[in-house]
């Protein structure tokens, strides 16, 4: 277990403010250095660390409906619980951007799930929705990205889309630090192939859809 060194630095007002009104204004948000970037670093270096056998393929659908798909997405992914210092302090971050987004945008986000995802070289996942309306409740979709030193060359970008509109609006570029938050039912988006290992961890603040007492049940 590697400790993070630096004391916690928590996030900002201003900061907020401005993800909240990006996210008011245009469904989506990018920040190029959310969180302190050793955070980061030591993500990194704890993903790098996993074995393979702790990654499992990706999943599609939800739970009984789950299959893995290699048409759709070939990324491997390892559900983050909050084993490490570093990833009790990514979570607690989350916590803490879920209760600020709260405040300013009354989004009644209920939790946060999330994993890490590795996509070696060539993999990629095809364009999606990470929600569909009124069958799931996942509202925003994070991925905090966690690739030191990439360029443009090395691909693997994120292309976000309008509904019905087949040309992307954007491509966002998965460099090291940088995070990207957008509301889950509102834009389809897709991983391209990338020239080299690519790593995040993919995250989702659901609300609370609970029938009957419980808690996310099966569409
Ligand atoms: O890695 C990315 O850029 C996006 C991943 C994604 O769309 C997902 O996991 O649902
Ligand atoms: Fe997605």
């Amino acid at each position: 277990m590697t400790a993070v060194t630096l004391p916690r630095q928590g996030l900002t007002s201003d900061v907020l403010d401005k993800l909240a009104n990006d996210l008011n204004e245009k469904g989506y948000c990018l920040t190029p250095a959310l969180f302190p970037i050793n955070l980061a670093q030591t993500l990194l270096t704890e993903v790098h660390q996993l074995n393979p056998y702790h990654f499992e393929p990706a999943g599609i659908g939800r739970e009984l409906q789950q299959q893995q798909n290699q048409f759709v997405r070939t990324d491997a992914i390892h559900w983050l619980k909050g084993q490490t210092a570093a990833q009790q302090e990514f979570l607690m971050l989350m916590e803490e951007l879920r209760m600020a987004l709260n405040r300013r945008l009354f989004m009644g986000l209920f939790d946060y799930e999330c994993h890490f995802a590795h996509y070696g070289p060539g993999d990629f996942y095809k364009k999606h929705l990470d929600a569909f309306k009124g069958r799931t409740n996942r509202v925003l979709s994070t991925v905090y990205y966690l690739n030191p030193g990439w360029s443009r060359a090395d691909e693997g970008e994120l292309l976000m889309y309008e509904r019905g509109n087949s040309h992307p609006f954007l491509a966002v570029t998965p460099l090291f630090g940088q995070m990207l938050i957008f509301l889950s039912e509102r834009f389809p988006h897709e991983v391209k192939p990338a020239r080299r290992d690519r790593y995040s961890i993919a995250g989702w603040f659901r609300v609370n859809g609970s029938i009957g007492g419980a808690i996310d049940p099966p569409a």
